[in-house]
């Protein structure tokens, strides 16, 4: 992912195999997905244009096989969505889970907004503003996220939003043992919970998907859905911040 404006230009691949496999009848939603990052994504600067030829393999199948952790029904909080990875590809592949997706940056919600109205996304919702800033407001059963922050920080950010049972999902490299073994002291000081590394989409995407789960197992706001999540769907948008 990039900040500066950059120019179109790979091809964007046709899906592979995989992708059939994995998107099943979401498919043609998530090549739409595709273009649009390959197209406007690219030129508004969201993503380079190497990423391009490897879009599908490294960006779409590898968000999409975390699926596999989030059960029916589920409301889920993408924190840092950026371009919407991985929730909006989550979104996208699961209708049954009501997916956020908090992100601070302007020119990057106008995208969001923008890809969930022409993918006809009736269970994405797109929110402006950082995590800390939900605090005491929106709460829900799972956060995910992708490159936003070294863990113990994102742990931070992220475990006061969850529902005691809740978990948050943080996409990581091959290091996240060790990322795990240097920040579990301090994730455990924020919440009481239950760390592990877990490797999703075996078979169907190369390296598997590696994703550390921090369950918290006790309260930190309330513990059935509904309320807050409404205040917080109120308050979607009306923060002031420019970029
Ligand atoms: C490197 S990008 C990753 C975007 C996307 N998750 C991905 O994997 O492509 C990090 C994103 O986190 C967002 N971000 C940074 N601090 C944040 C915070 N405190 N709360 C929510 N989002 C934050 C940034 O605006 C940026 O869009």
């Amino acid at each position: 992912m990039t900040s500066g404006t950059e120019e179109p230009g790979a091809t964007l691949p046709a899906p592979p195999p995989q992708a059939v496999a994995v998107f099943g009848d979401t498919l043609p939603v998530a090549t739409r997905y595709a273009e649009l990052l390959a197209d406007d994504g690219v030129r508004r600067g969201l993503i380079g244009p190497r990423e391009v030829p490897r879009l599908w393999e490294r960006h779409l199948i590898n968000c999409a096989v975390v699926e596999e952790l989030i059960p029916e029904g589920a409301e889920v909080v993408d924190v840092g969505s950026g371009a919407g990875l991985p929730g909006l590809v989550l979104g996208l592949l699961r209708p049954d889970i009501k997916m956020t997706l908090l992100e601070p940056l302007l020119r990057r919600t106008v995208f969001l907004d923008e890809a969930v109205e022409a993918l006809g996304l009736t269970n994405v919702e797109v929110r402006r503003g950082r995590a800390e800033e939900a605090h005491g407001e929106l709460y829900t059963d799972f956060v995910t996220a992708r490159a936003v922050a070294p863990l113990s920080r994102l742990a931070g950010w992220s475990l006061p939003l969850l529902r005691k049972g809740g978990s948050l999902l943080a996409l990581k490299g091959e290091q996240a043992e060790a990322e795990l073994a240097e920040a579990e002291k301090d994730v455990s000081k924020l919440r009481p919970g239950v760390c592990d590394v877990i490797r999703v989409g075996r078979g169907k995407v190369d390296p598997a998907t590696t994703v550390v789960r921090v369950t918290v197992t006790s309260d930190g706001g309330p513990s059935a859905s509904g309320g807050s999540q409404k205040k917080a769907r109120n308050g979607k948008k009306k923060r002031g911040r420019k970029r």
